[in-house]
Order: structure tokens, then sequence, then C-alpha cells
């Protein structure tokens, strides 16, 4: 064991000198299971290990699991930073790294123990996706699952292991071409998306006229690569509750810079985003900047005869509800100031899980009170509770978020085809009463995380065919305003924002006015 711990120490600084890490800090595990009572098993990878657990035992989402680990386990700097790349590198690229296993092992992968195969999937991430060196990588990996599963299955996971180092991931990548015969499978596999998504993003990306022509694959790879690529932190500052001398001094002080689209979208160097006032009080917040571009352009389509009945239909956890308030609180106090405000401004946001309707309330905590009112609503029903109210509703649907795969490392493997039926069928009906919601000359903004072309221009197309009382507006136009300039990559009239091209989650955008 000693040797082990010697030379885990050497891969470690190979990192980056981070040789004493978790040493006689409280979390590491020691022999787990009283089965390996003398290993020390490395507290980062006990943490990634447990994550990776929570995560197919429960369900559970790695980004909600994660902070609390670190916290209880008291693992900070390069520790964190260790297990939580070590956590979500694997999640994200689980598949390719399942496609390797299955090469080395003599089991089936279903057969393997699951607490195994997850102790594998890391150690294959230390091996092909991290710079940690191979005798550690598999060392670690076998004391990982002697102390969590067993003393046999550790011989079994030191063979596996032993494979897996014989070749490079060029290698690997041959090894998979040769075994596979379809063209997506093998893409998913090398860029680890499963074979449905990978067609799903390829048709969105051919019927997206912003995708230059013949450049379809190379598209295809570039947006899987960036999937797979942990996306700097953004952060809005709502409009009205930042001032500028305050956001000057955070860009000297390089805390932040201008994201380059929505002037709202400031990227955080680096550090919690909780270490800044702003976003503690509520007039700054983390979110993406595809989200904030949809939002604001939505605010910023011109509406005539009145514009201070708002509603966000689907508002949980409320980041689009904050930004959105935000604007119309700045409308408002123009309009007083005016004495054109024909009646007092409100934005109603609805959410139909009752602890979701908790989040929007804490996200709008920084806004007048007097112009938020949070309900708790099942936003199908709409049109029938408020026909023809609103000036301006966002619909910002619940969707496979296909769109935010970066961002969410175990999503791509729990969602499945089956799921696209009934999530169409509600936006459908979502959008449905939204319309019937607003007023003539109002106007709806229909959102989705998600690029997938059910989700997107076929419920847009599915409603608009069925109604004769939609415009659909130009929604690049609309963005195009809101950042000052054309942005690249934009064919109209909606707007689909992509991770390789913008930078942003691929946000889908229809805006559309009832007439
Ligand atoms: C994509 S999220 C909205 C994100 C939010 N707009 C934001 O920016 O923070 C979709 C939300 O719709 C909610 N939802 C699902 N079905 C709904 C329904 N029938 N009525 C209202 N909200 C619904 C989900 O619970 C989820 O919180």
């Amino acid at each position: 064991m000693a040797e082990r711990g010697a030379g885990e120490r050497g891969g470690r600084n190979e990192r980056g000198g981070a040789g004493e890490r978790g040493r006689g800090r409280p979390g590491g595990a020691r022999g787990g299971n009283g089965r390996g009572a003398t290993t020390r098993i490395d507290p980062s990878r006990q943490a990634a290990y447990d994550v990776l657990r929570a995560v197919a035992g429960s369900d559970a989402y790695a980004n909600l699991v994660l902070p609390g680990l670190l916290a209880e386990r008291e693992l900070s700097g390069r520790d964190a930073g260790f297990a939580t790349e070590l956590a979500y590198g694997t999640l994200r690229l689980r598949g390719r790294y399942d496609a390797i296993l299955a090469m080395c092992s003599s089991r089936g992968l279903t057969s393997i123990d699951p607490g195994v195969l997850d102790a594998l999937r890391l150690g294959a991430h230390q091996v092909l996706g991290m710079r940690v060196a191979q005798h550690a990588a598999v060392s670690e990996t076998v004391d990982l699952v002697r102390a969590n599963v067993s003393p046999g299955a550790a011989s079994f996971a030191n063979a596996v292991m032993r494979q897996v180092t014989r070749a490079d991931a060029a290698e690997w990548e041959r090894r998979m071409a040769e075994r596979t015969t379809d063209a997506d499978d093998l893409l998913g596999q090398r860029l680890a998306h499963p074979a449905w998504i990978v067609r799903a993003l390829r048709e969105s990306l051919a019927l997206d006229g912003g995708t230059p022509a013949g450049r379809l694959e190379a598209e295809l790879v570039a947006l899987l690569e960036a999937d797979n690529a942990a996306p700097a932190v953004t952060l809005v500052a709502r409009p009205g509750l930042v001032d500028e001398r305050e956001l000057t001094d955070a860009v000297e002080d390089g805390v932040v810079t201008p994201a380059g689209l929505a002037p709202t979208a400031w990227r955080l160097a680096g550090g919690s985003p909780d270490a800044l006032p702003a976003v503690r009080q509520g007039r700054m917040g983390v979110q993406d900047e595809g989200s904030q571009l949809v939002a604001l352009a939505l605010a910023g389509v011109t509406v005539t005869d009145g514009d201070s009945q708002w509603a966000d239909v689907c508002a949980g956890p409320g980041g689009k509800s904050a930004l959105l308030g935000a604007v119309l609180a700045q409308r408002t106090d123009e309009l007083a100031a005016l004495g054109a405000l024909d009646r007092p401004s409100v934005l109603v946001a609805g959410e139909v899980q009752p602890h979701r309707v908790g989040l929007v309330e804490r996200s709008v905590k920084a806004l007048p009170p007097e112009l938020l009112d949070v309900v708790q609503w099942d936003g199908r029903e709409l049109g029938t509770a408020h026909p023809g109210r609103f000036d301006r509703v966002l619909v910002d649907a619940p969707c496979t978020g296909l769109g935010a795969l970066r961002r969410r490392p175990e999503a791509r493997w729990r969602r499945t085809p089956a799921d696209l039926k009934p999530l169409a069928l509600l936006q459908r009906e979502l959008l449905d009463a939204a319309l019937d919601a607003t007023r003539p000359g109002g106007v709806v903004g229909y959102v989705t995380c998600s690029p997938h072309v059910a989700e997107t221009r076929a419920v847009v197309e599915a409603v608009t065919r069925s109604r004769e009382d939609v415009e659909v507006l130009d929604a690049v136009a609309a963005v195009n305003a809101v950042v000052g300039r054309p942005v690249e990559g934009l064919a109209g009239p909606y707007v689909q924002l992509w991770p390789h091209r913008h930078g942003t989650d691929a946000m889908f955008l229809a805006l559309l006015r009832r007439v």
C-alpha cells in the first residue's frame, strides 16, 4: 500500500504538484465495508465514486450531489477540483469508456457489479481523459473497488484496468471503428453521445439555415466536442440592479469579463459566484448567455397599446423571471416618468411544481415585490384562467435539455427517445394556452433548451398551423437588436443558438404575435 501511495502522489504531481492532497482529512474512506481495512482511499476519488453511485442508484443529479459531498468531507481547492473533473468528466464520457471497457473485459458490461463498473469508468477517465499516471490510476481504482465492493472484485478490476492502459486514446478509437459499422454509433462512441442524440443533432443542424453549406459533419463533430467541454460560468447582471461602477470594478479586478453577446452577460474568471455580493443579494445570478439573449429578445419586441402585463408560464427555478422582472421594473419607471403607465405593471411567474415555486421566489428576491406575482399553476390552464390578459408571455417549456448537455453531465445517458412524445404534447399545449392568454397585438416567446426538431420548430409549426391568430416574427432580428449587431450563424425566422457556434447552450426561440 505504501508504494501505491507514493505512486499515486507521483501521478498527482504530474497534474500540477497536488502531492499531499487530502492526507489526514476527514472523508477519506479507510477500507469501506470493512473489507479492505488497511487501504487508504483518496478522498477525491471516493467522492467522485460516491457521486457516480448516487447518479446511478437514485437518479440524482451530479451537480446537486457533488457540492454537498465536497462540503461535508471538507474537500476544497485542488482536491475539490480533481473530484469535480473526475466525476463530471467520467459521467459525460461514460459511453466512450463503456465501449473501451467492453473491449477490455472478459465479461459483458451488464454482468459486472455496477459499483465495479463505476470505479472502472473513473479509472478509464484518469488514464484516457486526465493526465494521471497509469500506475496511480490502476492502483487507486483497484483500492476503490476493494474498499467499496470486495477483494475478489478488486482483482477483476486490476485485470481490466491493465488492459485499458495497453493502448492510448487514438488506438482505442481505431479499435472502436473496427467493431462498428454504423457511422452514428461510432461517432457516438468516439465523442460519448448516444447514437439517437447524434442523429437528432445532425437533423437539427441540417435544418438550420445557419449551418454553412458542406459543413454539416464538421459542425456536428464540433457540437459533440463542445458538449464534452465544461462551460465557463456566466453571470447575468440584472438591469437596473447592478450599477456600472460595480461592473467596471469587477472587470478591473479581473473577476469578470464581458461575455460578448448579451449586454447583461459576464464570464466569471474563476472561483465561486457566491463570492460576489451582487450574486448573494440576487442582483446578479448564474445564467447561461443564451438564456439571457432569448429573454431579452422577447422583452425587446415592439408591443403597442400597453406593455404592463407580463407572464412567465414555466418559471422555475426563476432565472428568466428575474431578468424579465428587472427589465419590466425599468420600463415601468420610464413609463411612469412620462405619465404613460395605464395600470400597475406585473410579471406573473407561474410554475407547476411547488418546490420550484420557492426557487422562483428566491431568484426574484432583489426585485420590487409589488411587481412580481409568483404563483403555482398548471400553465396549460392559463388560456382559460386569463384569456387575452397579457402583453408579453414567455413559455420556457420543459424539454429534454439536449441543448445543455455540457452542463448536465449525466443527462445524455438518462434521456431516451421515448421522452420526446409526451414532452412535445405538453409543449404544444403550453404554447397554445400562452397564445390564448395573450391579447391581440401581444407577443409570445417560445423557448426550449433543446435543439431537437420535435421540440422546437415542429411544436411551433403544429400550433401555428392549427390557429389563424398567430404571426411568426423574425426572432433573429430581435436577438440582433439585443446584441447590437448581426449575430453570425442565425438564419431565421427562429433563433437556434449552438454551444460550438455561439458559446451558449443550444437555446431555441420562436417569437409569435397574437393577431
Ligand atoms: C425549462 S424549465 C424553466 C426554466 C426557467 N424559465 C428559468 O429560466 O429558470 C421548465 C419548467 O417548467 C415547469 N413545468 C412543467 N410542466 C409545467 C406546467 N404544466 N405548467 C407550468 N410549469 C410547468 C417545470 O417544472 C420546470 O420548472
